[in-house]
């Protein structure tokens, strides 16, 4: 597992400055400046279509025309080198749905060049850390749709990443899975983990540690829960959001 170095001067596991994104001869993403913090659990939040699937297809590299600085973990996003360093969940399933948990998970350890005892330890770790045990043998095509969710999150951790980005993993869950996933977002965390979480979800934000706040391309907060919750006087995240919105826009609500 990743272990958290000691101290607090610890270089953010994501730094953008002066991001901008074009897709379809639009410009998604414009000017942005943020950090992720090493070893937090850093929520994404922002309605649909403000940009969150497109920063962090442009963290792990896999998106085409962008321009500014992007550092992951040191080096420039989509490095070769950061391959198995950064763990990555799409919003569509990447698992198999006619193979076993395990069996999806030892084609990702092979992928990850993890074989032997070795694989064998990476997808019991795997399985351990999502909850999953029992469900091993059970094709992913019979398990409910939250327990999907998290084979696509052991999928991703067995290389043990350092850096997750998991974009909209609670959608469509019940309320007791999402925050069974947040608490294990959190032990990652505690592990030495960093965790890029996006959501269109308002009330999500209280369950980051940190969080970026996205609309129309823009960055409208980088903040915590409590700051956030305090800075705009609002009594949950919904309202604080669309507090910030007004502010930025000039109106007087
Ligand atoms: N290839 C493209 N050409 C033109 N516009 C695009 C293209 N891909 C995405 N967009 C637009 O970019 C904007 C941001 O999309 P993105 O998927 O990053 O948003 P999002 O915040 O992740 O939304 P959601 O929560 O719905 O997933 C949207 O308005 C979308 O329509």
């Amino acid at each position: 597992m990743v272990n958290k170095p000691p101290g607090d001067a610890v270089a953010p596991a994501v730094r953008v400055r002066g991001l901008t994104v074009v897709r379809g001869g639009i410009t998604i993403l414009e000017g942005l400046d943020l950090d992720v913090p090493a070893g937090q659990v850093v929520g994404l939040l922002g309605p649909s279509g403000s940009g969150k699937t497109t920063l962090m297809r442009s963290v792990v590299g896999v998106q085409a025309n962008v321009a500014g600085e992007l550092r992951v973990l040191g080096e420039p996003a989509g490095s070769p080198s950061l391959r198995r360093r950064v763990g990555y969940v799409t919003q569509a399933a990447s698992v198999y749905a006619d193979l076993s948990v395990a069996e999806n998970l030892q084609h990702f350890t092979a992928l990850a060049g993890l074989r032997g005892a070795a694989g064998r330890d990476a997808v019991t770790a795997a399985i351990d850390a999502v909850d999953l045990g029992g469900h091993e043998r059970q094709q992913v095509g019979s398990l409910s749709g939250g327990e999907r969710s998290r084979v696509s999150l052991a999928a991703a951790l067995v290389g043990d990443p350092e850096l997750l980005v998991l974009d909209e993993p609670t959608v469509g869950l019940d309320p007791v899975l999402r925050r069974d996933l947040w608490e294990m977002f959190h032990r990652l965390a505690r592990q030495g983990h960093t965790l890029l979480v996006s959501s269109h979800v308002m009330d999500e934000a209280t369950r980051c540690d940190r969080l970026l706040l996205l609309r129309a391309g823009t960055l409208v907060a980088d903040t915590t829960p409590d700051a956030l919750l305090a800075d705009t006087g609002a009594p949950d995240a919904e309202r604080a959001f669309l507090t910030l919105i007004d502010r930025a826009a000039g109106g007087t609500r």
